[in-house]
């Protein structure tokens, strides 16, 4: 990540020509040309959704972008191809002064600089599937019908984003934050939406949850090691967690809910095998029986005795501390954990758990699942 200045072009008087008062702030975009350790990049904006792999824009020569659907004399700013070099950022600085912009925006200089990218170099022209945008419904119903189903960059551009609304796939409607439900006849706003919670909503909140894992790494909170693992109930209530390594260990129970089990995950999330808990002591040797899934951990076989070291958690040094003999602990573990095996999930449910984060990637929501769920939408 690089953290750059904010630059605004301050053009009030386009911006509100445009109705957008906020892009002002977009000339920031200026800065990709000072990324000089690459030699060629494609900048995305952020309402952007990659859907496939686009390698091959890097083919392209600066500045490739696709044409702008309500100008398609002009490009479309949100994805393009350039080549960074300061030279280049420079003179958008020196052209962002002396000319201004026509739209107030980052894409009214960015068309006036590379002004020859209409009529020069067919090469320079993105097909629309690289950039298309919500309008291409309303505009051009058939051809986003026809076309729409090999998008590879979806845009949406435009005042309405998707994170701004929520989608019911029970009813099919939606509704914009804090305000009534948003006419069903919609029927982009209504895919962005839908899109957007399935694809990126996960994505983010997946990234935020490797953000907190990291940084509990550095400064570990024991009351928040706390790991689901699909199929099986794991306690809310870990048993110990082991603070100075990468392993957490916590109480759960089978899937089938019968013997509580010793979950013993690596930091990671990668399960390494689970135990019915016998032993509970500062140090308990575990003989791992059968990994319960293919662990990528070269050291942890079938058959092997591992020693893992428990460091005292509150939980169970509080458990130690009232009740001292071995059975008294597992019962104590038992009460904590077991749990009566779910009902299968239902589609809100297993929305539910897609919005937090909780993605079966392997499995119902592998990407040709998504893919599926996306054609069905554009087809
Ligand atoms: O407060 C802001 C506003 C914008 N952006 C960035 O700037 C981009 C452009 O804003 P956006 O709301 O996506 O604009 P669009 O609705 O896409 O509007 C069009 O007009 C903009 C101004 O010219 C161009 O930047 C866009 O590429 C073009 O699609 C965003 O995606 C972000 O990457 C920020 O980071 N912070
Ligand atoms: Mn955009």
């Amino acid at each position: 990540m690089v953290d750059v200045d904010e630059i605004d072009s301050k053009d009030a008087m386009c911006l509100a020509l445009l109705k957008r008062p906020e892009l002002g702030v977009t000339f920031t975009k200026f800065h990709c040309w000072t990324l000089t350790q690459f030699s060629k990049c494609v900048f995305l904006d952020a309402d952007t959704l990659v859907l496939c792999n686009v390698d091959e824009l890097f083919d392209r020569e600066e500045l490739s972008a696709a044409p702008d659907s309500g100008w398609p004399d002009c490009f479309n700013s949100g994805v393009f191809v350039f080549r960074p070099s300061l030279k280049t950022f420079n003179l958008l600085l020196q052209f962002a002064n002396e000319c201004g912009s026509f739209d107030g925006g980052d894409q009214g200089l960015l068309n006036n600089f590379f002004s020859n990218w209409a009529t020069t170099d067919i090469s320079k022209h993105l097909p629309f599937l690289y950039n298309m945008s919500s309008s291409a419904v309303y505009t051009y119903a058939p051809a986003f019908r026809y076309f729409g189903k090999d998008a590879k960059i979806v845009h949406f551009l435009g005042s309405t984003k998707p994170w701004n609304y929520k989608y019911n796939p029970q009813t099919k409607t939606i509704t914009e934050d804090g305000s009534a439900s948003v006419s069903e006849s919609q029927l982009f706003l209504n895919f962005a939406v839908e899109m957007y919670s399935s694809t990126i909503l996960p994505l983010l909140k997946k990234v935020q949850e490797s953000y907190e894992l990291a940084l509990r790494k550095e400064k570990p909170d024991l009351s928040e090691n706390q790991i689901e693992f699909e199929g099986a109930l794991i306690s809310s209530h870990p048993l110990s967690t082991s603070v100075n390594t990468e392993y957490v260990i916590e109480t759960t129970v089978d899937s089938c809910g019968e013997s509580p089990l010793l979950l013993v995950t690596k930091r990671e999330a990668v399960v390494l095998f689970q135990q019915p808990v016998q032993k509970v002591e500062s140090t308990i040797d575990i003989t791992v029986a059968e990994p319960c899934q293919s662990s990528t951990l070269p050291n942890v076989q079938p058959g092997l005795q591992h020693t893992v070291e428990m460091v005292g958690t509150s939980l169970y040094s509080d458990i130690c501390e009232k009740k001292n003999t071995q059975e008294e602990v597992t019962s104590s573990v038992s009460e904590l954990s077991i749990q009566p095996e779910p009902d299968p999930p239902s589609a809100e449910d297993q929305r539910r758990k897609w919005e937090e984060g909780h993605i079966d990637y392997l499995g119902k929501d592998a990407f040709e699942n998504i893919q599926k769920k996306l054609d069905s939408f554009l087809l």
